[in-house]
């Protein structure tokens, strides 16, 4: 269990009769990022709460550790190990970046110098130095949101817990933002990530698991959540009946679609799977005029295992690739 940068079994919370989490294990090594992706009020923010020490678990949890130190017995030392940028930021909007800034590393006792001196260093880091002198208000979402991770690092925690990082920001302030997590765990940092967002995950995630009904529905990596749901399809599309009809025959595990003109044959989309394809409508004299290969993505996944909960539409999600 030390090995690991957070671990916790069983992890519970109730509010009133309202169960948030029951019976949560979690186990995030050091140096990854960990995914915990759910729809709107899973209970992502509720783990990452009681992993920062911010809310106490139900008394009925198992051992929670972060950091190498027990959460119940030395939340202290879990503190100092930690950072965390939540939902609603630490920003102060009345005052600069910079101030901001050096108000974290006088929180974290550092000498004026070293204070002056780190906070250059992130500011410029994360492309803030211009904006330092200007008060915080007149900040765009994403320089908000990059001054906030840059005010966490103050401390230079080594597991950072980011909930739901990205919410309401445009797509390049979103890849900047990804750019920063690739950059921290590089360096060795383990992040801990919330979020709605299944690309996010995809893109982010060493593991990822789903939140749903209080309980951990699926765990493992991108790759293995998508092979849980079937789905992997190729779809050949036909202008010409005839060719439409020949295919149909030849190719009699298709499912047919006799009003577009298309087939749709199961596959995982492997190379091979597809050579044979060809090779047998080559070898019926048959063209299709269109192919076009679907692999289940997390979306699919998603709609699985939380029953169709909504998410928010993903503009970068392709679900079809043509080939
Ligand atoms: N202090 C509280 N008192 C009562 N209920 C709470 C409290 N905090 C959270 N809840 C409830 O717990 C559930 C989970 O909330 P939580 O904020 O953890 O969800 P979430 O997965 O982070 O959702 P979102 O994506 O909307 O932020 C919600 O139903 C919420 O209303």
């Amino acid at each position: 269990m030390t090995d690991l940068a957070i671990a916790a079994t069983g992890l519970r919370k109730s509010y009133g009769d309202k169960t948030v989490l029951d019976g949560v294990d979690l186990a995030v090594p050091h140096g990854t990022v960990f995914s915990l992706l759910g729809p709107n009020g899973a209970g992502k923010t509720t783990a990452v709460k009681i992993l920062s020490t911010l809310v106490s678990p139900d008394p009925a949890s198992g051992g929670i550790r972060v950091g190498g130190h027990d959460l119940a017995a030395d939340p202290q030392a879990v503190r100092a190990a930690i950072g965390v940028t939540g939902q609603f930021s630490a920003v102060d909007g009345l005052i600069t970046g910079e101030e901001n800034m050096l108000l974290m590393a006088d929180l974290h006792h550092l000498s004026r110098r070293e204070g002056r001196r780190v906070t250059a260093e992130l500011l410029e880091r994360f492309d803030l130095a211009e904006a330092a002198k200007k008060p915080a208000s007149t900040y765009s979402g994403g320089m908000k949101r990059r001054l906030d991770i840059a005010m966490t690092l103050v401390g230079d925690p080594r597991i950072i817990f980011l909930d739901e990082p990205t919410t309401g920001l445009d797509p390049r302030s979103r890849h900047t933002m990804w750019q920063i997590v690739r950059e921290l765990v590089s360096d060795g940092v383990t992040v801990f990530l919330t979020t709605q967002y299944l690309e996010e995950a995809d893109q982010l995630a060493d593991r990822i698991a789903v939140l749903h009904d209080g309980t951990i529905a699926a765990e493992g990596t991108a790759e293995e959540l998508k092979r849980i749901v079937p789905g992997g399809h190729v779809r050949l599309r036909f202008t010409d009946p005839a060719a439409y009809r020949s295919a149909a025959d030849a190719l009699r595990e298709a499912s047919r679609d006799d009003e577009s003109l298309a087939l749709q044959i199961p596959s995982e989309g492997s190379q091979r799977e597809l050579r044979s394809l060809l090779d047998r409508l080559d070898a019926a004299g048959i063209t299709a005029d269109g192919l076009t290969v679907h692999t289940p993505d997390l979306d699919d996944v998603f709609f699985a295992l939380t029953g169709g909960a909504k998410v928010p539409h993903q503009p970068h999600q392709r679900k079809e690739t043509a080939r």
